[in-house]
Formats: C-alpha cells, structure tokens, sequence
C-alpha cells in the first residue's frame, strides 16, 4: 500500500480536483491518492513570479504531509516544478515533479519530443528544466496553445482545440515521436489527444504517478546524503516563523 500525496501548486480547488481525478484513474491496485493545495498563493502560475511564490505552498504542503506521517511520496502538479528541490530536502519520501516525470517518460516511447503547453510566455520555465534535467537535446520544441492556464476550465472546447492543432503542428513539423502536455490542468486530456494526434502524448500528472508509484516500489528515498539533506535548522521570522528549527 502507498500514499502518494499530489500537491496543486496553485490555490484552484477545481483543478486540484480534476488533478485527483485524473491521477487517480491510473493508481495502480494499493495506491492510495490524495491531493492538495496550498491555503494561499496564485489561482494559477504563469509566470517567474507565480512561481517562486506557489514554491513556498509547495513547502507547507510538504511540511504538513510531514506531521500526516503516513505520505509515501509527493508529486508537485505543475510543469514548473516549483519549489521541487527545497521540497526534497524536507522529506525522505520521493518527491516527483510533473515536468521531470514527462521529459522521462516521453524519452522512453520516442528519441525527440516537443512540449505543448499553455501561454508562450512560460516557455522559458520549461527551457530552463529541460536543461537542468539533460532533456534539452531530446526537446525539439517548446509550443504554446496561448490560452490562460484557468481557460482550461473556463473554455474547455476552446482550450482543447487550441492545443490539439498545436500538437498536430508538432506532429507535422518537429520530427518528433511523442508529444508533452505541459500543464498540470491538461492531465485528463491525454487520452484523447493522443488519438486525436495519432502520437503517444505524456503529461506528467499521471507520468509522476505511477513513478512515484516505482520509486516506492523499488524503496528508494530521497537521499540525506549531501544536497538534499534536511535544512539546517535556524530561526525563521515573521510570517514564515513555523518554518523554525524543522
Ligand atoms: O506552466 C504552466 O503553464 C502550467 C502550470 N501552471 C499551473 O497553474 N499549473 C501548471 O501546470
């Protein structure tokens, strides 16, 4: 039996529900799943800003599965993955990020792929992973369906369209295999899309779940050694005064 924890970096209950559904469609017989988001932070991350603010719910969500005691492993839903190192070294249980879990898998079923994801202005977001993670030769290109990550609930018909006529321009011009959604929001689309489009398409939803699934399976950790050790403890003022001495 695992718990795998899914934290919605950003505060929309909606898709922290539709993140749930769509993870829990896939958990394997034993997996138990349950999701969350932080109490306060942005209705949805879009931007630099967005998310160095949603990495310090990420750390509260972590910090409160922590006193839970009984989470096997965390997976932060969006495809910045904010806040993941930090939230690493606050847990031994493994902590998957949703664009990291994508980029693996998609390099599993095709040697090039692209990325749809939601407004071009977060592009660069996914830039930066895929070279910190060693994707970046496997990218072909980073495609954006340019609507507003809440008009995946808002204008869903809309929405859909848009990113499955950027997918098929992937398909058409990339030289690419596979296709990544990249956005959090977009993890019940999957299926569809991908027989739509006529490519495996990867989003890091249910990507990150059924790794986080593997990495419990195979009893692997989040290792103390070095980097990812526990934060040294220190006083923390003002608003962020819980965080003392962890
Ligand atoms: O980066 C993006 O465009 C998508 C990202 N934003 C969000 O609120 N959830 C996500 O997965």
């Amino acid at each position: 039996m695992a718990h795998i924890r899914i934290i919605n970096p950003n505060t929309t209950a909606s898709m922290t529900a539709a993140i749930y559904r769509a993870a829990n469609d896939y958990a394997a017989v034993g997996t138990e799943v349950s999701a969350c988001q932080p109490a306060s932070g942005p209705v949805s991350i879009e931007s630099h800003f967005d998310e160095a603010v949603s990495a310090v719910g990420v750390a509260q969500e972590v910090l409160k599965g922590e006193r839970e005691g009984n989470i096997d492993a965390y997976v932060v839903a969006c495809f910045g993955d904010p806040g993941l190192l930090a939230a690493r070294e606050l847990t031994r249980a493994p902590v998957v990020g949703i664009a990291e879990a994508a980029f693996h898998m998609a390099t599993l079923v095709s040697t090039r792929f692209s990325i749809v994801t939601t407004l071009g202005r977060t592009g660069i977001i996914a830039e930066h992973l895929l070279e910190q993670y060693g994707f970046r030769h496997h990218c072909r290109r980073i495609r954006a369906a340019e609507i507003p990550v809440l008009d995946l609930e808002h204008h869903p018909e809309v929405a859909y369209r848009r990113i499955v006529e950027e997918c098929c321009r992937a398909r058409d011009e990339d030289g690419i295999g596979a296709i990544v959604l990249g956005c959090g929001g977009m993890a019940n689309l999957t299926q569809e899309i991908s027989r739509e489009v006529g490519l495996p398409v990867i989003e890091g939803v249910t990507a990150g779940l059924k790794l986080a699934e593997s990495l419990v399976g195979l009893g692997l950790y989040t290792s103390k050694h070095g980097d990812l050790d526990y934060p040294r403890a220190k006083p923390f003022t003002g608003q962020f005064a819980d965080f003392s001495n962890l």
